[in-house]
């Protein structure tokens, strides 16, 4: 194992920069030259790539996105893409490739090991946490305190003018943003994909839901947290056809893809340090095939299928006690 390429791919993370400088400084304090493809899968098919030095790193550890950027790329997916992209690794004299990205990226990694004899380990990098393998992945506490921010100051209107407010936040079909951004921000109600795996919620419900809440606490404030994807047309129609219902305004939050930048948390930058290093460790003993994550304090290597092959499930106490909160304002009493 004489050099050792990188990549960002899919969406980007708070936290990349941070595992990209682990994995450089990792490869030089080992001897092994690193390379960075630029702009994922692309790079491997333009043979778009540049050696990284320690410098390059230098204060990149506290920066959101990636210097290497990262896309997606739909000619990779194709037998022909992968065979450019293994021979231009080849030709670059690259033994081993490290990609950070999400179960997509994942996917690739498999493809490209279809068509290349080098090493291939992935990082999970992607704020929705979709992955299995791992407690959590690479950008996914930032987003959430990046969400939170944004929510605990609607709140502050919200109270001021006792409205309601709908904020969609991402996680494309998972609920890991959503169900952390509500219970910590106090949120009255939470739609997630997990908990509506097959159709929406009841409009009626909803409605009665915010009816009920302004009949016990008086008019008041009121946060729905949702995931996009979640109701045909998002938070927007969904604001719209509860204040038809229910006459009362709706104002709704789409929080969008601020929820992808920032500086890393603390967490993520812990997350990205140790799985980057670790990724050099493990392709100089020889593994392939495998993500590297972190459960439980402890990093494992997980096969790239592992990855993705079934749903990784939200954590079920914190969906009890969210339920709870709904709950209580369901079946409380008017009378206090
Ligand atoms: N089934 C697949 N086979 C081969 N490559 C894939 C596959 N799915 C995704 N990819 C590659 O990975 C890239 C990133 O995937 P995407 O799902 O967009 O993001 P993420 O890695 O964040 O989940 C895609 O643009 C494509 O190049
Ligand atoms: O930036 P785009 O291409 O609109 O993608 C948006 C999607 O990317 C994400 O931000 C991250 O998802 P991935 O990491 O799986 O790419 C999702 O939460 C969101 O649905």
């Amino acid at each position: 194992m004489k050099r050792i390429a990188m990549l960002t791919s899919g969406g980007d993370a708070p936290g990349m920069n941070a595992a990209i400088r682990a994995i450089v400084l990792a490869s030089h304090y080992s001897g092994i030259q690193p390379l960075g493809y630029q702009h994922g899968f692309n790079g491997l098919l333009e043979q778009e790539y540049r050696y990284l030095g320690t410098e390059d790193v230098y204060n990149i550890i506290q920066r959101g996105g990636t210097i290497l950027k990262s896309a997606r790329c739909q000619p990779f997916t194709t037998p022909e893409g992968a065979r450019l992209a293994a021979s231009n690794l080849n030709q670059a004299k690259v033994d081993g490739l490290i990609i950070i990205g999400g179960d997509g990226s994942f996917h690739g990694a498999e493809h490209l090991s279809n068509y290349w004899n080098g090493k291939i380990v992935g990082l999970p990098g992607t704020i929705d946490n979709d992955i299995n393998g791992t407690d959590a992945t690479i950008g996914y506490y930032t987003a959430i305190d990046t969400a939170l921010e944004s929510i605990d100051k609607v709140r502050d209107t919200a109270d001021a003018f006792e409205r309601i407010f709908l904020i969609e936040v991402m996680g494309r079909h998972a609920g890991f943003i959503g169900l952390s951004a509500a219970v910590c921000s106090g949120a009255e109600q939470v739609l997630l994909p997990e908990l509506y795996p097959d159709a929406p919620p009841e409009l009626d419900d909803l409605a009665e839901h915010i009816q009920r809440a302004q009949k016990i606490r008086g008019k008041c404030s009121y946060i729905m947290v949702m995931s996009e994807n979640l109701w045909p047309g998002g938070a927007t129609d969904l604001a719209n056809q509860l204040k038809a219902r229910t006459g009362i305004e709706c104002r709704p939050v789409i929080l969008g893809h601020v929820q992808r930048g920032g500086s890393p948390v603390s967490l993520d930058r812990m997350l990205a340090s140790k799985l980057g290093a670790y990724a050099v460790e493990a392709l100089l003993a020889g593994k392939t095939g495998i993500m590297i994550g972190e459960r439980n304090q402890q990093l494992v290597e997980v096969p790239f299928q592992q990855s993705w092959n079934k749903p990784k499930a939200l954590d079920p106490y914190l969906v009890k006690i969210q339920r709870q909160v709904f709950d209580l304002v369901k079946n409380e009493n008017n009378t206090n």
